[in-house]
């Protein structure tokens, strides 16, 4: 299922003295099957842009095609509770909203919505903690005495519980640590690889853009100013460098070396692509690797 914007503007309280215009003309296509990253400075409208993903806000202008529905001002709210199954928005510090006294319920709360019962829905929590890497042992604890990567875990399979195709995450390893941050986007490349999820990530992290993200939207002040490939919207580091928006670790050690007369076929943007770019270099100049 692909997400398409067409023209989507948004103004907040419009017809007021206090209508702000967070978004404008937005053109973009979320594909079917891709890690999408969001990028952009605070308060570029990267949050505003994402409730459009499941109708949570509906345009003041133009369409957000949700698959073959039509999301326009005009549309009625009863008609968008499936939507918002099939695309599960993770919001900032989601384990701030985990609330019952168990965390099997806790999960089965949005699938119990949706009147799955009985052996389904255990199996669908389960399932659920599984693909967070939490196991049957977790069902009957209080989630208020986990740590907190773990409790974001819980909050994350609540949302997978729904069993949406795409799965939207709002800068997902904010407050953790280095580790718990690379286990969690782990995680969520796991499930992108795995289960064929779509993925739209909001960061401010490059490396994880880098790393992950097989497409790129820049926003600034409530419009796409770039998007395209991570190749495409990195090479020119010059540009991101005036937006302010930071550059991969690996691009810059290797604008450094470039810098001190070194030659690269392709300008790296993962460690992993620096490393096979270094030993190419080295290699050439006869030196053993
Ligand atoms: N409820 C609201 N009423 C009026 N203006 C709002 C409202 N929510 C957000 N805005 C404004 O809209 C603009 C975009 O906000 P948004 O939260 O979408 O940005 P953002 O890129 O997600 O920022 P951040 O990175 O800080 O989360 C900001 O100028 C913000 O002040």
């Amino acid at each position: 299922m692909d997400i398409q914007f067409e023209q989507v503007g948004y103004t907040y309280q419009p017809d007021t003295p206090f209508a702000f215009c967070a978004l404008k003309d937005i053109n973009l296509t979320i594909k079917e099957g891709s890690y999408t990253a969001i990028v952009g400075h605070t308060g570029s409208g990267k949050s505003t842009l994402l409730q459009h993903l499941n109708a949570l806000i509906k345009p003041t202008a133009g369409v957000v095609k949700i698959g073959d529905r039509l999301i326009t001002t005009d549309t009625p709210n009863k008609n968008l509770k499936e939507v918002r199954k099939e695309v599960g928005i993770v919001f900032q510090f989601p384990e701030a909203q985990l609330f019952e006294e168990t965390i099997e319920k806790d999960v089965a709360f949005g699938p119990k919505n949706f009147g799955v019962e009985g052996e389904e829905l255990k199996k669908v929590v389960r399932d659920s903690l599984q693909m967070v890497g939490l196991d049957d042992s977790y069902l009957e604890r209080s989630p208020f005495e986990l740590s907190g990567g773990q409790m974001r875990r819980v909050a994350i399979a609540g949302v997978l519980a729904m069993k949406p195709s795409v799965l939207v995450l709002d800068e997902p390893t904010a407050g953790l640590d280095p580790r718990g941050r690379k286990e969690m986007m782990g995680m969520f490349y796991d499930l992108h690889k795995e289960q064929g999820i779509t993925i739209v990530l909001v960061t401010h992290l490059m490396d994880d853009v880098a790393n992950f993200a097989d497409y790129v939207i820049v926003l600034e002040k409530g419009q796409v100013i770039k998007q395209g490939l991570p190749k495409q919207v990195f090479t020119d580091t010059q540009w991101l460098t005036t937006q302010q928006l930071g550059v991969p670790a690996a691009t810059t050690f290797a604008q450094q070396l470039m810098a001190r007369g070194f030659q690269f076929d392709t300008i790296p943007l993962t460690t992993k692509e620096l490393a096979q770019e270094i030993a190419k270099i080295l290699r050439k100049s006869g030196e053993q690797v």
